[in-house]
């Protein structure tokens, strides 16, 4: 394999040094009620239209109520190839020499069912934004079948040498830290981790403890956070302290005494004084000298992405700084094969910024990435922002731009952790509490679904459907049911299909661009756990798998692959954050940066000195 010997290039000792400024003070903008935010501007669209047009009609009205008590739903149908939230009714290609990506999806429908005229208004700068246009280079047009090239994703991942060779050490027991840059499969090397721990200790319920230091982060691994494994609350007490009140608590004293390897995913965001705590409580739980009791720990992450949260006026410590930290650690690795982008030469301009090392050249280029992008299928890019108020504002401003017929969807809560601990798991779900939907609003995919629907999938929203009618407008058309028993998949639908039309519970019909042309699917909802290792359910959402998607956090974006995203610097205050926004692009062409300033690119000197002591691994494919 070439891939890993034209990566390993140092970037940490670029000659044309620019080294950053300090980071400024971080600034913590207070927190808007983003569904207040949003239901208000929905309100005031609602009320717009209701002059107007009759289909917001419904809506305002839905809009203008409480919210509705949660109605109970039917239990989880069973995993398939295809998820039963989504019904599939035309897979239609854009370009002549592409295939249907799945056999479930063979058949293909030329009719194209919507028009994508509304969604050109995506195209328009949105709210926030402050850049001019006027002084950039003229913009670039990617055709649809460009579009849909950059969204081709691998259709079966094999792991690379490297990737094997970390599960292998993971499979013999050592402990170990591997990193690499954004892109690298951390994450998907992790859940293969994962599987082949379950698979190990089969037998032995809370054996594997899957943890991450941010509820997000946690969600996309399905696990929970480092704070509730270890039962500290907020761990400002000393190990000892801890350590007794964990004694307190049957369910977390067991789980320190039954766990045998202990995984830590985004190990970036934790403490250094908290990692050394944790060693001292394992030690202390498991009545053994060694840190963390002996335990086996797979610690991963990015120190050059999202940096911990400083607490008042304490200096933060990386974990690599905690004093255990190397006797904990046997091995500490780097992937160095990058995967979500294929173009070298991006490859190593985000390598640059990742060190603080840009080049003039690699400078000129990003700037060169000013220009507009047009992309000819009608849909635009992700926009992304530090704070979560321009995010609500962007896709606020751009759902009041919208007359079509809008609904709001609100989500399903359950699970059994107490009320506080219940809505921080919850605020930490992609999924909102409400979604607010309109047709031609862009929306993301958060769940993978198959090989060309996948977390990160882009689409329009272009009508709302009966799911009882939509199967028999499929099935008339004699073109294909993912549904082999003929029934609506359904998980969370409606309990009791109503002929009153007002009762039926309509769903989303989404356009996704995949790759090779578009994807029209019905969406239904999906359900999200945040489970204890022995199974308890602490905190679950059921929701549709969708986000408005022209506007997103950094924070959130940590971990998603974008075909298409936008960036406007100006914004960024954060170590870190720069890189993070634009290392979520595939491709340069799929990549809008507004206010480029090397100045912005803020790297940790600690971090980039520690980064020069990791271990590569030799590529066996190769020799
Ligand atoms: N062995 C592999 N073969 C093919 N594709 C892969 C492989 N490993 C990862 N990928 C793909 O590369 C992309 C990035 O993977 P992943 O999200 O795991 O990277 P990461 O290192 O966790 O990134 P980040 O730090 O930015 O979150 C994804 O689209 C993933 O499917």
């Amino acid at each position: 394999m070439s891939g890993l010997a034209t990566v390993k290039r140092d970037f940490s000792s670029n000659t044309d040094k620019n080294e950053p400024e300090p980071s400024s003070s971080r600034t913590t903008g207070k927190r808007m009620d983003s569904s207040a935010l949003m239901k208000a501007i929905m309100e005031g669209c609602a009320s717009r239209d209701a002059n107007g047009g009759s289909t917001s009609m419904a809506s305002a009205s839905l809009l203008s109520q409480k919210r509705p008590p949660q109605t109970a739903v039917g239990p989880p149908a069973k995993r398939r190839t295809l998820p039963d939230s989504f019904q599939s009714s035309s897979y239609r290609a854009t370009t002549t020499s592409t295939k249907p990506p799945s056999s479930s999806y063979s058949s293909q429908r030329s009719s194209a069912l919507s028009s994508s005229s509304a969604a050109n208004s995506s195209q328009t700068s949105s709210g926030p934004s402050t850049s001019s246009s006027s002084s950039r280079p003229p913009p670039l047009v990617v055709s649809a079948a460009q579009s849909s090239k950059a969204a081709v994703k691998p259709a079966t991942i094999f792991l690379s040498s490297e990737q094997k060779q970390i599960l292998q050490l993971v499979k013999d027991g050592k402990s170990i830290f591997y990193t690499g840059s954004a892109g690298t499969g951390k994450s998907v090397l992790l859940r293969e981790i994962i599987k082949a721990m379950h698979k190990k200790y089969a037998k032995s319920l809370e054996a594997v403890a899957v943890t991450a230091s941010t509820g997000i982060a946690a969600c996309n691994i399905g696990g929970i956070t480092i704070h509730s494994f270890a039962g500290i609350g907020l761990g400002i007490e000393s190990a000892e302290e801890l350590a007794t009140k964990i004694r307190k608590n049957k369910k977390s004293s067991s789980r320190w005494l039954r766990t045998k390897v202990l995984i830590i995913d985004e190990v970036s965001m934790v403490d250094g004084e908290l990692f050394d705590k944790l060693a001292r409580i394992g030690s202390i739980m498991r009545k053994r000298t060694e840190p963390f009791g002996g335990i086996q720990l797979v610690i991963t992450g990015d120190f050059f992405q999202l940096p911990p949260v400083s607490k008042g006026n304490r200096q933060m410590k990386f974990a690599f700084e905690a004093q255990l930290w190397n006797q904990v650690v046997e091995r500490k690795l780097m992937l160095t094969k990058v995967f979500r982008q294929k173009d070298q030469d991006f490859v190593d301009m985000l390598n640059e910024m990742r060190f603080g090392t840009l080049s003039q050249k690699s400078i000129q280029k990003f700037k060169a990435l000013s220009r507009d992008i047009i992309y000819e299928d009608g849909l635009g890019p992700t926009e992304l922002f530090p704070r979560r108020e321009d995010v609500d504002s962007s896709n606020g401003v751009r759902m009041s731009r919208l007359r079509g017929n809008n609904r709001t969807f609100y989500a399903k809560d359950g699970g059994n952790a107490g009320e506080d601990q219940r809505k921080r798991l919850l605020d930490n779900f992609m999924a909102p509490d409400v979604l607010y939907l309109a047709v031609d609003a862009q929306v993301m995919l958060i769940k993978n679904v198959d090989e060309t629907l996948v977390n990160g999938s882009m689409g329009r929203i272009v009508r709302f459907v009966d799911p009882q009618k939509y199967k028999d407008e499929v099935l008339e058309d004699a073109t294909f049911t993912n549904d082999k028993e003929g029934k609506p998949a359904s998980k969370g639908g409606p309990t009791k299909p109503s002929s009153s039309k007002v009762d039926v519970q309509m769903w989303p019909v989404v356009e996704f661009t995949v790759p090779g042309g578009k994807r029209e699917v019905m969406v239904m909802p999906e359900t999200w756990k945040v489970e204890l290792p022995n199974g308890e359910v602490q905190a679950s959402r059921q929701q549709l798998p969708l986000i408005l998607a022209w506007a997103m956090s950094i924070h959130k974006s940590q971990g998603q692959t974008l075909d298409r995203v936008k960036v406007d610097l100006a914004r960024v205050f954060e170590k870190g954050q720069a890189y993070v926004a634009l290392s979520r692009a595939t491709s340069l062409d799929g990549l809008q940066v507004l206010n480029f300033n090397p100045d912005k690119v803020l790297v940790h000197e600690k971090v980039r000195a520690w980064a020069r002591t990791l271990e590569t691994l030799v590529d066996k494919e190769d020799a």
